[in-house]
């Protein structure tokens, strides 16, 4: 039996005649936040993709928690703040309803949500600072917003793996800070996460641990450790 969060190994993603992965392998522990950190087009996203079962591997094996991601999902252990570009911004649902998405995603289709879920979605939304605009279209919100309200959705979950496309992109230092002691916080009561980013320099105070990828994992283990010149030579170098 594995203590792991999240296992992938031999990981393989292509579509069509690009490989986005080629055998990646990692581990992601519980109560851990790990980040992973790439080159743009280093398959960051196909590997959060393939870890959620939105994208589905040509080769290899996904565990979350020793499930499948479909399991995972259906237990509604595995929640997702997507990368901004993702999203449809003009969709009409408030922040309220993103929020409540976490919920429905508990109680299955055609149920509606009881007081506790309310209650659920209000405390998440009062966790990220977003009750006063819980009514406002989520594409009027600013980008730092944005992110806490996905976050808020992962919460009204009480997802146990989290998984998050470049939190900090588009976000200012203040929000950045902001999201981060969210996010530790939430991985001080027992959480997993794998955050992906490009800031390198931000790494050693947001993640415990640091995988870089760059098709397969080139390393993996503390930040300072990933962060080595000759890891970031291999993942950077400009041999794409
Ligand atoms: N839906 C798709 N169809 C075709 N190719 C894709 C698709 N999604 C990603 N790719 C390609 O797969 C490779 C990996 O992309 P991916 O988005 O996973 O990388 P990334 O590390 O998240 O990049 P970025 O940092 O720019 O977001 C890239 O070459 C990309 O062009």
């Amino acid at each position: 039996m594995s203590a792991a969060a999240i296992e992938v190994r031999g990981l393989t993603v292509r579509y069509h005649d690009v490989v986005a992965l080629d055998g990646a392998d990692l581990t992601v522990l519980p109560g851990r936040l790990t980040g992973l950190l790439g080159m743009n087009g280093s398959g960051k996203s196909s590997l959060l993709k393939a870890i959620m079962g939105i994208v589905s591997p040509d080769a290899g094996e996904v565990r979350v928690l020793g499930r499948t991601s479909r399991d995972a999902r259906r237990e509604a252990l595995l929640g997702y703040v997507p990368q901004s570009e993702d999203v449809d911004w003009s969709f009409p649902l408030t922040v309220r309803d993103v929020v409540a998405q976490g919920r429905y995603g508990r109680l299955g289709p055609m149920r509606g949500l009881r007081a506790a879920d309310r209650q659920a979605v209000d405390s998440a939304l009062e966790r990220v600072g977003l009750t006063d605009l819980a009514g406002r279209q989520i594409g009027r919100l600013s980008g730092g917003q944005r992110k806490r309200a996905f976050i808020a959705r992962c919460l009204a979950q009480e997802a146990q793996v989290l998984l998050l496309d470049e939190p900090f992109a588009g976000v200012d230092v203040s929000s950045q800070a902001t999201l981060t002691a969210l996010l530790r916080e939430l991985v001080a009561e027992g959480v997993a996460a794998l955050v992906s980013t490009h800031d390198l320099a931000a790494l050693p105070a947001l993640a415990d641990d640091a995988v870089l990828l760059h098709r397969r994992v080139l390393a993996a283990g503390s930040p300072q450790e990933v962060l080595r010149p000759e890891n970031l030579a291999l993942a950077f170098g400009g041999d794409s």
